[in-house]
């Protein structure tokens, strides 16, 4: 599954969760509260009405035998002559009956003893049950306590009380609601910020992957895991990109003289020759080969040989142009390519770079060494190949050698056809 889904299936269960609880929470404690404070209100009712009975009465018993219980209710609590007009009338009569049918039943009285005198559910007149005393509410006459009551059961609840409920209910479902979406446009717009810095990184990877694209640098927005996690790839790509470089040019580069080596000057050889051949461009390949190179290693050693070499490579690059592709073929043996190059362009800096080479201060290295250049020169892209092309100056370095060395040669026929 997808890092996004994972996080928005994530997000919305959170969500959903979250406001299942509080709004479980809320309803339990609203229903709570609400409850209790019918409760309460039962109860001082019940107990003034209680109060006022026995108070009537002198006892409980002496008013049960006088009036029933509810009867003095009834008449206590009904509205006083005028009360029943005018504006407030109809709150009163309702408030009136509706707390007339929950208030007086849900109570069990006993006397301080326990014995019950009014009863209720299951508990007959003349009952002992001192354990009940424990949960009762204690009704006061005058500073005396003169009887307990036990609320039992749940409230009736009143049509209006049922109404506040719902309301309520329906409320608190709204809110729950509106906290979803809330939380769910949240989690989308979090979720949106979050995939993005990780999108970034996925479509680096992909062209690091797919194209070789090695520096790929993504921008580091952000101050979390994800914007560090960018900071160390940006690094990483960065770091990558220039060890791939390095291997590069090591793998392309002779380690003694820093010039191409003879398997990227065939790739390159090979290009320029496909691009010069298509537009019929000039292009002169040289095949160079330092004079009685044994001689300088017999007489002066092999790393006298090994530092010629290498001062030889860099006149080689000094004296040419970058466009050249300048390589070591073998020990002692350099290779040119001079692209846009004729061969008589080619024969002039050949020239130049033959003197540089006979001119240059060996006497530094030591005082008798002396080191010079013979070279084959070929233009013909008629040979049709690099490797004819080469052949051909191949043959030409070896007339150089036989007419005494230090010296560049062309082929005869190329030179005559040029004038
Ligand atoms: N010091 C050193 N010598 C090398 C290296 N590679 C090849 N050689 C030596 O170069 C010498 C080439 O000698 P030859 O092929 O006989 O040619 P040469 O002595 O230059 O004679 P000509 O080419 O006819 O002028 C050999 O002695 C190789 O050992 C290298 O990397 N370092």
């Amino acid at each position: 599954m997808k890092l996004r889904t994972q996080i928005a299936l994530s997000l919305v269960l959170v969500s959903l969760v979250s406001a299942a609880s509080v709004g479980g929470i809320a309803y339990w404690m609203l229903m709570r509260d609400f409850k209790q404070s019918v409760l309460d209100d039962a109860f001082s009712r019940f107990r003034d009405d209680v109060a006022a009975y026995i108070d009537a009465y002198g006892s409980w018993q002496q008013a049960v035998q006088s009036e029933p219980f509810p009867r003095f209710v009834e008449y206590r609590n009904r509205p006083l002559p005028g009360m029943t007009e005018g504006p407030h009338s109809s709150l009163r009569e309702d408030s009136y009956f509706q707390r007339r049918a929950t208030a007086p039943f849900m109570f069990l009285l006993l006397d301080t003893q326990g014995v019950v005198m009014k009863p209720a559910e299951g508990y007959a007149i003349g009952q002992s049950a001192p354990e009940l005393l424990d949960d009762a509410f204690p009704i006061s006459l005058r500073g005396e306590v003169v009887a307990k009551a036990v609320p039992l059961g749940d409230p009736n609840l009143s049509p209006q009380d049922e109404s506040y409920l719902r309301a309520m209910r329906q409320a608190l479902l709204t809110g729950m609601s509106v906290a979803v979406l809330i939380a769910l446009l949240l989690a989308r717009m979090f979720m949106r910020r979050m995939s993005k810095g990780v999108g970034r990184l996925m479509v680096a990877v992909r062209q690091m992957r797919q194209q070789g694209k090695l520096q790929e640098p993504i921008p580091v927005r952000r101050n979390d895991e994800i914007g560090a996690l960018s900071e160390a790839f940006n690094h990483m790509s960065a770091d990558l990109a220039k060890a791939h470089d390095k291997l590069r040019e090591l793998s392309i580069r002779d380690p003694l003289t820093q010039l191409y080596n003879r398997r990227h000057f065939v790739e390159q050889a090979s290009q320029l020759f496909e691009q010069a051949a298509r537009y019929d461009h000039p292009l002169t390949f040289l095949l160079a080969d330092l004079d009685h190179f044994k001689r300088i290693n017999d007489q002066f050693s092999h790393s006298v040989g090994d530092e010629v070499l290498r001062q030889v490579g860099q006149l080689f690059t000094k004296n040419l142009r970058k466009s050249d592709v300048i390589a070591r073929y073998g020990g002692e043996e350099f290779v040119v390519a001079f692209a846009e190059t004729s061969l008589a362009q080619a024969w002039q800096r050949c020239e130049t770079l033959r003197l540089a080479i006979e001119n240059h201060p060996w006497h530094e290295i030591h005082p008798e060494l002396k080191v010079t250049l013979s070279g084959g020169l070929c233009g013909a892209l008629t040979l049709g190949s690099v490797k004819r092309m080469l052949h051909q100056a191949d043959t030409n370095l070896y007339r150089a050698k036989k007419l005494g060395r230090n010296c560049i040669e062309r082929s005869p026929q190329e030179v005559d056809s040029v004038a």
